[in-house]
């Protein structure tokens, strides 16, 4: 939990939402029992009855998330508003499919009629880069759902945040959708608090865009699915290259910068995956206990062996050289996958044994994908969720799915750390037990 409070996870808000909702004005003679959710509602963090009975005993008020959904007054008058959606970071599918449910939401429930695609991530802010804003409608975005990657394209890199600023003042824009990964969050967040010390009336929103999966405090994010479902289907493919040779070894790198979860999952959907390399759990390479010594036990046991590796396993295997940075800073990971290749082939050539190594990095086709239907309807949910608490008055805020339903969450708490795959966890035990892989690949006695 990080030492969060109970007031961490309170989402801010503009002002009083005094308008009545034209949803609800929609619904009123024809559906009077439609739910609308009022900010007393939330979610709560931890549902098991030790924590309640921890809560009953310390009388804490349990941590919990604010609940989205539609409110029956909102703080924005739809016709005088004009919102605008920003998509930065790298691509995840699925991000084309929100957009398309920002302009629908926006403009069919609550006839928001002024809606704009800022072009290539902050970029699209700073008047120097020349790209033009895109006006949006449901017509503009009616097909993009059926294409990967994002129509309005996406950046990285620093911008001035005093000049992204200017521009939302100088383009009279109330609303701000980032969809965007844990920078683009952290961007939406400085944006807001200059938002804040000049006293305007805009609000900020962010949709979780990650393919890591790796954002806290939500059970998924938005083209998870889609990436692991694709990266299954490679590694159904590698599984053939392993063993269609004798001795034939397949290594298959997912993305995964920080967390492995892509690579968990993808081998728990194809359960021919023999071992799983992810950030989260260190392995040795060489050493009786190593990975090294189990592929081999593996490879003369049964003349074939498939390995999936998350990109960001196993650097503290390379020699410290100077840290490569991608232009937002984020750390560049030396290459794993062609490590292993290379170390694989070393090492079966050392030991006598003749071994076919074949090396397949999907990343990015992965990455591009179609959201998949599962995907396109939370994405679309995510969307909506987002355009509720926006047209409510709320600022600064994250949307999340948490026992399956949707939150609020202030931005700050999502990005103060990253969700990790837990070693002790039922998701790794069941990866363990699937591959049947060393619990422990160190030399070290855990
Ligand atoms: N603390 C910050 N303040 C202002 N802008 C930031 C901050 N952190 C990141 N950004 C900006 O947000 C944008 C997106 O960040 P980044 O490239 O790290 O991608 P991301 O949103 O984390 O997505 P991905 O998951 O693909 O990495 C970049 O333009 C970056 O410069
Ligand atoms: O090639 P790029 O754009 O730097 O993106 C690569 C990174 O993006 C991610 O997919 C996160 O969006 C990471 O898994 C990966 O390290
Ligand atoms: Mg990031």
């Amino acid at each position: 939990m990080n030492d969060l409070k109970r007031s961490d996870f309170e989402v801010n808000r503009l002002g009083k939402a005094t308008l009545l909702s034209p949803i609800f004005k929609n619904y009123a003679e024809e559906a009077p029992d439609k739910e609308f959710i009022d900010d007393s509602r939330r979610i709560i963090y931890d549902p098991s009855i030790e924590a309640y009975k921890a809560n009953m005993e310390s009388g804490e008020e349990p941590i919990s998330f604010l609940k989205a959904g539609a409110r029956k007054e909102i703080y924005f008058d739809p016709s005088k508003t004009k919102a605008a959606i920003v998509t930065c970071g790298g691509l995840c599918p699925g991000i084309n499919n929100v957009i398309r449910g920002l302009v629908n939401g926006l403009y069919y429930r609550y006839k928001v009629r002024n809606i704009w695609g800022i072009q290539y991530g902050y970029q699209g802010f700073i008047p120097e880069y020349g790209h033009e804003m895109i006006k949006l409608t449901p017509e503009v975005v009616k097909d993009i759902h059926l294409f990967g990657g994002t129509i309005l394209g996406s950046s990285r890199g620093r911008q001035d945040i005093s000049a992204m600023v200017d521009a939302l003042e100088r383009e009279n824009i109330n609303i701000l959708f980032t969809i965007g990964g844990d920078g683009t969050l952290a961007g939406n967040h400085v944006i807001n608090e200059e938002i804040k010390r000049r006293g305007l009336k805009i609000v900020t929103a962010g949709i979780p865009k990650t393919i890591d999966n790796d954002v806290n405090y939500m059970t998924k994010t938005f083209g998870f699915d889609t990436a692991f479902t694709t990266a299954a289907a490679v590694v159904r493919d590698a599984h053939n290259e392993a063993t269609g040779a004798y001795n034939g070894v397949a290594i298959v790198k997912l993305m995964g910068r920080d967390s492995g979860f892509i690579a968990a999952n993808a081998a728990l959907a194809m359960p021919d995956v023999n071992f799983v390399l992810v950030p989260e759990s260190k392995f040795d390479l060489h050493g009786e206990k190593g990975f090294l010594a189990a592929l081999k036990s593996r490879v003369v046991d049964r003349h074939h062996a498939l390995v999936v590796v998350a990109e960001g396993a196993g650097q503290h295997l390379f020699d410290e050289g100077s840290e490569v940075k991608d232009k937002s800073g984020n750390v560049k990971h030396k290459d794993i996958g062609v490590f292993l290749k290379d170390e694989i082939g070393k090492f079966f050539t050392g030991e006598g044994i003749e071994a076919t190594v074949k090396y397949i990095d999907p990343s990015y086709i992965i990455r591009s994908e179609v959201a998949i239907p599962a995907d396109s309807v939370f994405c679309n949910d995510l969307a909506l969720n987002a355009v509720h608490g926006a047209m409510a008055g709320l600022t600064d805020f994250v949307v999340g799915r948490w026992h399956n339903q949707f939150t609020y969450l202030p931005i700050p708490v999502a990005t103060a750390s990253r969700k990790k795959i837990d070693v002790d966890g039922s998701l790794w035990w069941s990866v363990l037990e699937t591959t049947g892989q060393p619990i422990n690949m160190t030399n070290e006695d855990k």
